[in-house]
C-alpha cells in the first residue's frame, strides 16, 4: 500500500511559471542539470519525479551533494511546494494501522489506480491544503528529525521533547509523561532536565528523535540525521532506529549520501542524479541491476 506518491513532480529554484516552463522544456529534452543552469541561470531542484513510497517502509533517499535529496523531502511537508505536480497522501494511515488488514481491505489492482480510485477521501493532494489544512496535515502526519538536531537551547531536554504537544490540548504532566516515555525509548533515561548544549551530539539526536517520535505522526522525514554523528555513534543511531522501526512501523524517507548506511537501514533506496530518480530498488535490486553507471559506482563503493 502507498503511503506518499509524487506523481510528476518538478522544482526550478527561483524562477516564475513563465521562466520555469523554459527550464522544464530543455530537461524534457534531455539537457542535464548544470547545462539548463548554465544556459537559464535557473537551479533544478528536482526533475519529473515519480515516486512511491509504501507505508511501514524505510526508504532511503541517496544522491551527491546537489542531487535532490533534500528538496525531494522537504516537498513532503511542504517546506518547499514544486513547480509542477502532485503529492497524494493518504491520510488515513497511521502506525497503529495494521497494513496487511488494511491492504486486504482494499481491492489494490495496481499501486497507481489505487489511490485516486479506491481510497478518495483520505488520500490527498497536499499540495491543494489551505492553510488551516497544512497546519493540521503537519501535526497529525509528519515529523522531521533534522541534521544538526534542531533543539532550542533554552529550553530542558524534556521541554524540547514535549515541545511538539503544545498544540494538542494536553496538560503539561501529560505532555512530559509521553516526553519520558520517548527519552526513555530512545536509550536517555534522567537526563531530562539537562539543557542540550549539556549533551553530546548522539545524545542531542536521540533527543531530536524523541522529539519527533513523541508527535507519533505515521511519517517520519529523517534529513541526513545521522550524518553529523562519530561513525561509532551514528552506528547505535542506525541499530536503534531499526529496532524502533520494527515496532513502531512508521514511513521513514531518510536522506543520507552513505550508500553504507543507506544499505544497512533501508527497505528500499531510491538514486538521485541532477534532479532526476534514476532508479528505486532493494540494495539487491540497486547492486544485481544497476539502472546505470552512477548507480553501479554507488553500489561498487559500498565496503
Ligand atoms: N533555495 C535554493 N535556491 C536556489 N537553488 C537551490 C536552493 N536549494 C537548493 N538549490 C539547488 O537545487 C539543487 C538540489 O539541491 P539540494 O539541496 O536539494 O541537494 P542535496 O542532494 O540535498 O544536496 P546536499 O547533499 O549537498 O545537501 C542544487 O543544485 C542546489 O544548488
Amino acid at each position: 500500500m502507498d503511503h506518499i506518491r509524487l506523481e510528476n513532480i518538478s522544482k526550478i529554484y527561483n524562477a516564475t511559471n513563465t521562466q520555469a516552463q523554459v527550464a522544464l522544456s530543455l530537461l524534457a529534452e534531455g539537457m542535464n542539470s548544470v547545462a539548463v543552469k548554465e544556459q537559464t541561470g535557473y537551479s533544478v531542484g528536482l526533475y519529473d519525479i515519480n515516486l512511491a513510497i509504501k507505508a511501514g517502509e524505510l526508504h532511503c533517499i541517496m544522491g551527491l551533494s546537489g542531487s535532490g535529496k533534500s528538496t525531494l523531502i522537504r516537498h513532503i511537508n511542504r517546506l518547499i511546494d514544486p513547480t509542477s505536480g502532485k503529492i497524494w497522501v493518504d491520510t488515513a494511515i497511521n502506525a497503529q494501522t495494521n497494513i496487511a488488514e488494511y491492504d486486504s481491505a482494499q481491492a489494490t489492482p495496481s499501486a497507481q489506480t489505487a489511490f485516486s480510485k479506491y481510497m478518495p477521501s483520505t488520500v490527498i493532494n497536499i499540495l491543494e491544503l489551505d492553510d488551516k489544512g497544512l497546519q493540521q496535515y503537519r501535526q497529525q502526519n509528519v515529523s522531521m528529525v533534522f541534521q544538526h538536531f534542531g533543539l532550542t537551547p533554552h529550553m530542558t531536554v524534556i521541554q524540547n521533547v514535549a515541545y511538539g504537544l503544545r498544540v494538542r490540548k494536553m496538560s503539561v504532566s501529560e505532555r512530559h509523561d509521553i516526553a519520558r516515555h520517548w527519552l526513555n525509548e530512545v536509550g536517555l533515561p534522567n537526563l531530562e532536565n539537562s539543557y542540550p548544549d549539556e549533551l553530546s551530539g548522539g545524545m542531542q539526536q536521540r533527543v531530536g528523535l524523541a522529539r519527533a517520535l513523541a508527535t507519533d505522526t505515521p511519517i517520519l522525514l529523517m534529513d541526513e540525521a545521522f550524518s553529523a554523528l562519530d561513525p561509532l555513534i551514528r552506528s547505535q543511531l542506525q541499530d536503534q532506529l531499526l529496532e524502533l522501526q520494527a515496532r513502531l512501523n512508521k514511513t521513514i524517507v531518510f536522506i543520507t549520501h552513505d550508500i553504507d548506511e543507506a544499505v544497512k537501514v533501508g527497505q528500499r533506496i531510491s538514486i538521485l542524479n541532477g534532479g532526476r530518480l534514476i532508479q528505486t530498488g532493494t540494495p539487491i535490486e540497486l547492486r544485481n541491476n544497476p539502472a546505470d553507471d552512477y548507480v553501479a559506482q554507488f553500489m561498487k563503493a559500498k565496503k
